[in-house]
C-alpha cells in the first residue's frame, strides 16, 4: 500500500531520517516504535508530504507520490492524526464532525458511522469539544479522519498521554477498523503490547535509522522489547 524507501529527511541542516525504509501492507498495519527524538513523527510527516525528502521516494499502490502536497495525498485516500490532535474547542463534537463531512455526498452516513464507532461521542455530540478530555478528544480526532472514508490513515501516538481503561477502548477501536478491512495503518505506538498485536509488521527507529524489523504479533513483543531496551 504504502512504501518509503530510503527516505532521507530533517529540518533545516539537521537530518532526521537517515535513509529509512518502511512498508505498509494492504489492509495491514506496519508500526513504528522507538524511543523520544527517534524520529517517528518525522517520518509520519514525510510520509503525509508535510516534510519533503532530501532523497528517497515515496510510493502510494506503486504510484509515485513523491512529490504530491497532502491536500493531494488526502485525495488519494490518506489521512493523518497527528500527536495531540486538536479539535475545534468552540465547536460542538458533532459540528466538528459535521464540518468535515460537509460537502461529501455520504456525509451524512459517514457521520453516523463515526458516532457509532465511538458511542461516546454520540453522547457527547453536543458538548463543546474544549471541554472532552485528552481521551475524548483522541476518539474524535481519529472519528473526524474516518469521515474522509481513508484508505491509508497515519496514526502518530494515538494512546499517549490517555488514562489506562481509554487506552483500552482506543486500541479496540483500531484493531476493529483494521480487522473490517479496507484500510491500512501505519501506526506510531509507545505501548509495544498494542503495536505488536495490531501489526503485521514491525519497525525500529533509532536516531533516524531503523535498527530492527520483522513480522508483527505478540511472538515478536520480546525482540521489539529487547530491542527498545524496555
Ligand atoms: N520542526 C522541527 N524543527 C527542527 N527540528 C525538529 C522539528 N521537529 C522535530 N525536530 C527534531 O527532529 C528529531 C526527531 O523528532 P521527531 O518528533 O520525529 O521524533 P519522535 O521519534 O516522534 O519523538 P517523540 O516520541 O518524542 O514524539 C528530534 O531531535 C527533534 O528535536
Amino acid at each position: 500500500m504504502l512504501e518509503l524507501k530510503s527516505v532521507h529527511a530533517g529540518y533545516d541542516r539537521t537530518t532526521v531520517l537517515h535513509g529509512v525504509t518502511v512498508s505498509v501492507p494492504d489492509d495491514g498495519v506496519a508500526t513504528v516504535l522507538g524511543h523520544n527524538g527517534a524520529g517517528k513523527s518525522t517520518l509520519l510527516r514525510a510520509a503525509m508530504g508535510l516534510l519533503k525528502p532530501r532523497s528517497g521516494s515515496i510510493l502510494l499502490n506503486g504510484e509515485d507520490i513523491t512529490h504530491l502536497a497532502p491536500h493531494q495525498r488526502v485525495a488519494k485516500g490518506m489521512a493523518y492524526v497527528p500527536q495531540g490532535q486538536q479539535a475545534f474547542p468552540h465547536l460542538t463534537t458533532a459540528e466538528n464532525l459535521q464540518l468535515v463531512a460537509d460537502g461529501r455526498p455520504d456525509g451524512k452516513e459517514a457521520v453516523a458511522e463515526a458516532l457509532d464507532l465511538f458511542p461516546v461521542l454520540r453522547e457527547l455530540s453536543g458538548r463543546r469539544a474544549g471541554l472532552l478530555s485528552g481521551g475524548q478528544r483522541q476518539q474524535l480526532a481519529l472519528a473526524r479522519a474516518l469521515i474522509t472514508r481513508p484508505k491509508l490513515l497515519l496514526l502518530d501516538e494515538p494512546t499517549e498521554g490517555i488514562q489506562p481503561s481509554v487506552v483500552a477502548e482506543i486500541e479496540e477501536t483500531i484493531l476493529a477498523l483494521t480487522r473490517r478491512g479496507g484500510l491500512s495503518v501505519l501506526l506510531v505506538e509507545q505501548h509495544v503490547g498494542f503495536a505488536m498485536r495490531a501489526a503485521q509488521h514491525y519497525y525500529v527507529l533509532e536516531a533516524g535509522r531503523v535498527t530492527s524489523s520483522g513480522d508483527g504479533g505478540t511472538g515478536a513483543e520480546g525482540t521489539v522489547r529487547a530491542a527498545l531496551s524496555v
